[in-house]
């Protein structure tokens, strides 16, 4: 804010009278050693409200002026000598150097000037001054001063709010001196604010009704069709004066205001440009929930329940420290400031308040380290420091234990049906919004194409394209890999090419069901397909073999690539590299919704695709299920495939080595992962070797945090057998089963639900992941109970075929008559009976 630039200034803190100063919002105290306490406790009591300025010319100790400041005054009038021995640990902005020395500095106070007019060469920009006036000074000393943009310190006695007291200066007319107009009537631009700065309309401002508005402490303006304005004489929607203070070159006014009644506006609202929303709305809500809630409302439960508000806003708190993604980051930190809020309108705390405490912390000299407390450092393996030295021994490793990765345990034999469903639960998917979001991006990619994949290029990616299309063939120097990639790539793309080229059926079917009735199936593939490869959290190019191979080996005429482009709009070589080797037709720069509905409708540059397939995150996922769901697209997908998961079955003869490696490696692919270990009768000690690798292996791992995430929803369950164990993973449903027990083979016989199967201790699921042969694109979140994983039949269409002889339409013919009669369609078994009768005819 700027300032009318005269400041009432007192001799004592123990003088002030805000009622006085309060429509200027800023006062100066004269400090002294004597005064140095009282002064802080009255910063204390009014520095969040006004902004308080100290003379502490007169202070010996410089640490008293440090304290001063951290208190929140905002400016100290200061010697040169002072200046000297805190410079180097304040800003120079929180300083005015009281003589002409102090022109050195951004500000400058002149002490005890006589002729106003001859310190025109000492208030030149860019240092601000202020301006000491003589005793007893006149409306014009103080009026010339803010004539030449100096401030004019006042002593505060001088003034008054009653401009009929001519004992004194009435601050009214000094603001009204003091501001200046470029308007042909005269009037003042007036804008009016609430108390957090929110504009609550514009309005004109006369000499008159300043004064009037200085002397009632409410708003008044200059309605220039009406005269003199009392807001809300009328309608009484009136206004509490707080502050008035002018913009940076003094032709607009601002008034913050504490508005009551209905608002500002005469059309019922807030404010003239629409009610409030964001942080204001949710404050007004909030306050209007207090008084009274509708039946049934959450917010009126949380105002009556401490313990479920306290438990809210550490839950959101956790889930905002786990957040990845910036959708869900703001997602999670709406929730903590929503419950954060409540918190505050229980306790009669506004959103102001802590605007307000915000701001004084800004003003500190002396900051906090910051170092996170106790538990909460522990938690994240912080060594804390120790703060005092106690002489007791140091407590156990309690702290330390806190900040174990390890999952939670549960004894499957006590629990009932209801408390193993809610163990087994997954995390919670966040989708509430997601459709809000993913609609209009498919929306804008229908009908505007290439344009607005490019535009969500540079907004989601930061990518800025030329086009959003790489067409085949592809420039060897788009897929330059080192060799050793390039090995492992062939060797990994050559055993999925021979596992998927073995589930061929590409003899045709044929089995005749009756003499002359034949019945065929043959295979086609699916002409065009979008294979979709993330690449938001981590690049995936084995996912492109994946969805390609299978591609490949069924024919697909055209295939179309689509992952995200890099922040320097290329691709990663190695997608190049095995798009080139799928044979794939182009390659689409583009993540996310805008990529799945650019490959279901087409754009000028990207081809139309039937089939649409591949795992991605919440807004692929959601696109994919809307643009399956419009007729008008003619396009299907493979399967919902969210967030990686694994369980692991593991009996005595398991290594807890590898037992733990292999639920780090799902849980490390996000914080919304989940990773699930069943013991077949494993005793304490032996449970307990598994969680020590967990933690162990986790704390030596890059994404550890990551892992903590998703270890923190994850759950170990034992059991006593291993059909105990075999029916929960079947109820699970797992993406990834690992079976690290004896006789793994005969226990696979076992599996009912499960997207692939992992079978004994040397088959870890990332030999799956990326080599083995077998698909990584599996159905996740319990779908493997009616889904299967991506395999070469997802890229085929099986066509049936019928074809019957004169001896066959006698024998079925019968049949088909008697039915269509039971259905009631006649045409139907006319197509029959006109054949049958032909034959009778001709024979
Ligand atoms: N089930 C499986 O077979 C399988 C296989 C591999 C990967 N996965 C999973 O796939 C997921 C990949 O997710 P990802 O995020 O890493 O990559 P992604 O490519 O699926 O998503 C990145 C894209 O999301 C879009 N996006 C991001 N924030 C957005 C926002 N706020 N609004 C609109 N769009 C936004 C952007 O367009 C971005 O390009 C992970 O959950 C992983 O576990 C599953
Ligand atoms: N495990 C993932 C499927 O859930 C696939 C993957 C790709 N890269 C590593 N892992
Ligand atoms: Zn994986």
């Amino acid at each position: 804010m700027s300032p009318i630039p005269f400041i009432p200034t007192f001799a004592s803190p123990l003088a002030i009278e805000t009622k006085d100063i309060a429509v200027i919002g800023y006062f100066a105290v004269t400090v002294t050693d004597d005064t140095v306490k009282d002064t802080t406790a009255s910063i204390a009591t009014y520095g969040n409200d006004y902004g308080v300025y100290v003379d502490v010319t007169a202070v010996s100790d410089v640490s008293s002026i440090e304290t001063l400041l951290n208190e929140g005054a905002r400016v100290a009038f200061v010697t040169v000598d002072q200046l000297a021995q805190l410079k180097d640990t304040i800003d120079a902005d929180r300083f005015a150097v009281v003589g002409s020395e102090g022109a050195q500095l951004p500000c400058a106070k002149v002490a005890n000037s006589k002729d106003i007019r001859t310190l025109g060469k000492v208030l030149n920009d860019p240092f601000h001054t202020y301006i000491q006036l003589p005793e007893n000074p006149t409306q014009e000393d103080i009026v010339n001063v803010m004539k030449l943009q100096g401030t004019a310190l006042v002593p505060a006695q001088f003034l008054t709010k009653d401009p009929k007291d001519e004992s004194k200066i009435s601050i009214g007319k000094l603001i009204a001196e003091g501001i200046v107009t470029d308007r042909t009537d005269g009037l003042y631009t007036t804008l009016v604010v609430d108390e957090a700065g929110v504009a609550l309309g514009l309005v004109y401002s006369s000499k008159e009704s300043i004064i009037e508005t200085v002397r009632s402490g409410t708003g008044v303006y200059q309605s220039r069709k009406r005269g003199l304005w009392y807001k809300g004489a009328t309608s009484g929607d009136t206004q509490e004066l707080v502050r008035i203070d002018t913009d940076c070159d003094g032709d607009c006014l601002r008034y913050v205001v504490r508005q009551k009644g209905n608002g500002f506006c005469h059309l019922k609202t807030s404010s003239c440009f629409g009610p409030y929303d964001g942080l204001r709305a949710l404050e007004k809500t909030l306050l209007a929930r207090k008084i009274s809630s509708p039946p049934g409302s959450y917010t009126s439960r949380l105002f009556n329940d401490e313990k479920l508000l306290r438990a809210k806003i550490q839950e959101e708190a956790e889930e905002l420290c786990t957040a990845t993604t910036k959708e869900e980051i703001a997602f999670e930190a709406a929730d903590v400031i929503y419950f954060t809020l409540t918190r505050c309108i229980a306790a009669g705390v506004s959103l102001s308040d802590v605007e307000k405490n915000l701001d004084k912390k800004a003003r500190k000299v002396k900051r906090r380290k910051g170092d996170a407390k106790g538990k909460f450092a522990a938690k994240e393996g912080i060594k804390v420091e120790e703060e005092k030295k106690e002489t007791a021994p140091a407590a156990p490793k309690v702290e330390e234990e806190e900040g174990r990765i390890t999952m939670k345990r549960f004894n499957a034999a006590e629990a009932t049906p209801a408390e193993l469903d809610e163990v087994l639960r997954r995390p919670a998917q966040k989708n509430k919004d997601i459709n809000g979001i993913v609609v209009p991006i498919v929306e804008a990619v229908k009908t505007r194409g290439d344009a607005a994949l490019l535009e969500y290029a540079a907004k989601f990616d930061r990518a800025t394209l030329t086009s959003p299309v790489l067409n085949a063939p592809f420039a060897p120097e788009l897929m330059q890999i080192d060799d050793e990639t390039k090995e492992a790539i062939d060797i990994s793309f050559e055993n999925i090419r021979k596992f998927h080229a073995a589930q061929g059926d590409n003899e045709r079917l044929q089995v005749e069901t009756m003499p002359g009735v034949i019945c065929s199936r043959f295979v086609r593939p699916i002409e065009r397909v979008g294979l979709y490869v993330p690449g938001g959290t981590a690049v995936l190019p084995s996912t492109t073999m994946m969805l390609g191979v299978p591609a490949l080996v069924a024919g697909c005429k055209t295939i179309v690539i689509a992952s995200p482009p890099r922040s320097d709009g290329s691709i990663s070589p190695e997608i190049v590299y095995i798009a080139h080797r799928v044979g794939a037709t182009a390659i689409l720069l583009a993540g996310g919704a805008q990529a799945v509905a650019a490959l279901a409708y087409g754009t000028e540059s990207c081809p139309k695709v039937d089939k649409i397939l591949g795992p991605g995150n919440q807004f692929v996922t959601a696109a994919k299920m809307l643009v399956s769901n419009d007729t008008g697209a003619g396009v299907s997908i493979d399967m919902p495939a969210g967030p990686s998961e694994v369980l692991v079955i593991a009996d005595k003869s398991a290594n807890p080595a590898f037992v733990a490696s292999d639920l780090l490696s799902q849980a490390e692919h996000g914080v919304d992962s989940q990773v699930i270990l069943i013991t077949v009768g494993l005793d304490e000690s032996q449970i307990q070797a598994i969680e020590d690798q967990v933690h162990e292996q986790a704390m030596a791992l890059p994404r550890v945090k990551i892992v903590r995430g998703s270890i923190a929803h994850s759950v170990t369950l034992q059991t006593k057998d291993i059909k105990e164990a075999m029916r929960l993973s079947n109820i699970y449903a797992p993406e990834h089963l690992i079976l690290h027990v004896e006789d793994a083979e005969k226990v696979e016989d076992l599996v009912e639900n499960a997207g692939s199967v992992f079978v004994g201790q040397w088959t870890p699921e990332s030999v799956g992941d990326y080599s083995a042969g077998v698909n990584h694109s599996l159905p996740t979140y319990g779908y493997a109970k009616q889904y299967s994983g991506v395999n070469l039949a997802s890229f085929q269409k099986h066509i049936t075929s019928s074809n019957l002889s004169a001896e066959g339409i006698r024998n079925v013919g019968k049949a088909v008559m008697r039915l269509a009669k039971v259905e009631e369609l006649e045409a139907h078994r006319r197509a029959v009976e006109i054949r049958l009768e032909y034959l009778d005819k001709t024979a």
